[in-house]
């Protein structure tokens, strides 16, 4: 974090108390009030969030992709096949230089700006995007993919964080859950992409080098967007940070409070962290230099660790993104053709493509109810369905009739499974497996994507990087274990793993995740200091709801 510079705002905390003070309710939380009577986002936040979502695209693009590039690649790296080892290389690079670029780029994104990173991401993505065009070796093509794996764990993490700091809070998990739009939407594209150019000849260069062009029209449109206002106060440009708000909340008078409600609200976390800091011994702020910013990343990962808000919000973030990992839906992402093909579809690619469809159309339900519905209730509706996905997926897979060869051959057709099951029990499969995807899309999906709400601004970033490198750990975990599990634990066994996480996963979420639809960024710190705070955001999401449905209800 670097030291506030401060410019001429001075006078700017007192017009914010004043103001602050005059629009606060009896319940002392009037601000909170106040921005839930905005009816709609606004033109400027709109563009923005579509701007900021061209990472997500990416995000989706680059890693749906690689299973067409790996079948059409054929002889043209390294003049021969590739071998199996060539290709969990190349597949799991990318997830493990994600999972190092996230906590660092967390760090980054304290000390240059959110929108620095984004734009660094859109650097990272082009040179790997050109890099894997032009290669003719494999390490060139590891090269590539883990230059695109850095791009990736950064956008991944500071795209959902920058606009959750720009949103109103009504409509921050719509906004968020737009960048999960744009990943699955990616996804899709990279399926058609690559169902278009595979009969070319090398045309899996024109698949990879095609995700160069939307991150420089990324580059370019960013350079006029603005960074978030809690971070430009937290650094302390307070003017620049209010003139922001201005454009995202429109001029009018009676947004001017609110405007002010954010700023106060802001102050006081930022404050009472440097009261905490100073009773804890805490890195002086005034200090520069490497040594000083090693001291604060330190403090920052200690601040995580030690004091209990902080702690909770971690435990659930990195939960949420390790159970939307390990649940196993990018084994369907990358191996679904795999599987439609092992159990006897004759198009396994265009069946596939079912797969990435749903969880595209599912997304839009999501981005529909997100706010509406919250988050945690939309996870404790979504999950069972996960849940029955699976298991009847498991138990369709006991009266397949699987070919003897191993699970990883892509090459096996529909007449060598015979009988009656050849016809039945791969539609049930194909059924159940969808079943799953929409579950999975409506909640897990994206709910974990709100992971910087849960932070207090002090690491707010950091704690996002964190979460994110659980999400790219176990995306990791799932790639690479995937096809030695169907063989080793067979269909039903890793169906019926997958199923017996998310049970846990549901438990967990039932037990220790708080709503957190509709709540100031500043209040979820307020909710999670003492505890986990169900109840109490459960009580809370409850009564906003009743005060919705009566403004709907009058006309308001
Ligand atoms: O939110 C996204 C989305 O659900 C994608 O479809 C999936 O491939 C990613 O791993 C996940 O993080």
């Amino acid at each position: 974090m670097s030291r506030p510079e401060e410019d001429a705002a001075e006078p700017l905390i007192a017009e914010i108390q004043d103001e602050g003070e005059e629009r606060r309710g009896q319940d002392g939380r009037g601000e909170e009030v106040n921005e839930s009577s905005i009816k709609s986002p606004g033109a400027f936040i709109w563009i923005l969030t579509v701007v900021a979502g061209v990472s997500g695209l990416l995000f989706g693009y680059d890693t749906g992709v690689i299973s067409s590039t790996l079948i059409s690649i054929n002889t043209d790296l390294s003049s021969r096949p590739l071998s199996t080892l060539d290709k969990s290389l190349i597949t799991s690079c990318t997830s493990l230089f994600a999972l190092f670029a996230s906590p660092l780029t967390g760090v980054l994104a304290d000390q240059w700006g959110r929108k620095k990173v984004i734009l660094l991401a859109d650097i990272l993505f082009v040179v790997g995007a050109l890099w894997q065009a032009w290669t003719t070796s494999v390490w060139g093509m590891i090269g590539g993919r883990s230059v695109v794996g850095l791009a990736v764990g950064s956008a991944s993490f500071v795209v959902p964080l920058y606009i959750s700091e720009l949103s109103p809070s009504p409509f921050r998990g719509r906004l968020v859950t737009v960048v999960c739009l744009f990943i699955t939407g990616g996804q899709v594209v990279a399926y058609i992409v690559g169902w278009l150019f595979s009969e070319h000849a090398h045309g899996w260069r024109w698949m990879v080098g095609l995700g160069a062009l939307p991150a420089a029209l990324q580059f370019g449109m960013l350079w006029f967007l603005p960074e978030t206002p809690r971070w430009l106060f937290k650094v302390g440009r307070k003017e620049a940070a209010k003139r922001v708000l201005g454009r995202v909340y429109g001029p009018d008078a009676e947004m001017k409070g609110v405007i002010n409600g954010v700023l106060r609200r802001v102050e006081k976390e930022i404050l009472e962290e440097e009261d905490a800091r100073g009773e804890r011994g805490g890195v002086d702020e005034g200090k520069n230099g490497w040594r000083a910013k090693v001291e604060r990343v330190n403090d920052g990962v200690s601040q995580l660790a030690a004091v209990g808000g902080n702690r909770r919000a971690l435990i659930i973030a990195c939960m949420l993104q390790g159970f939307q990992q390990l649940c196993g839906f990018n084994s369907l992402m990358y191996f679904s053709a795999t599987i439609f093909s092992m159990v006897g579809f004759r198009s396994p690619t265009l069946t596939s493509l079912s797969i990435a469809l749903t969880n595209f159309a599912m997304t839009l339900v999501a981005f529909h109810f997100i706010d509406r519905v919250g988050r945690r209730r939309i996870l404790i509706y979504s999950i069972p369905v996960m849940i029955v996905g699976l298991a009847l997926c498991a138990v369709a897979f006991n009266f397949v009739a699987l070919p003897k060869q191993r699970a990883s051959s892509i090459e096996l057709r529909a007449d060598e499974v015979t009988g009656e099951a050849a016809r039945l029990w791969p539609l049930v499969i194909l059924v159940a497996m969808v079943t799953y995807v929409a579950g999975y899309a409506v909640g897990l999906g994206n709910v974990p994507w709100q992971q910087s709400e849960l932070f207090p601004l002090s690491v707010r970033s950091l704690g996002s990087g964190f979460a994110t490198a659980t999400n790219w750990g176990s995306n990791f975990l799932i790639g690479i274990s995937f096809l030695p599990m169907m063989e080793g634990l067979t269909p039903v066994g890793t169906f019926a793993l997958y199923t017996s996480i998310c049970v846990v996963g549901y438990v967990a979420v039932i037990r220790i995740y708080p709503e957190t639809a509709g709540l100031g960024l500043e209040d979820v710190g307020e909710l999670l200091r003492e505890g986990w705070g169900v109840e109490e955001s459960v009580r809370r999401a409850r009564s906003r709801r009743r005060e919705v449905d009566e403004r709907v209800r009058d006309g308001r």
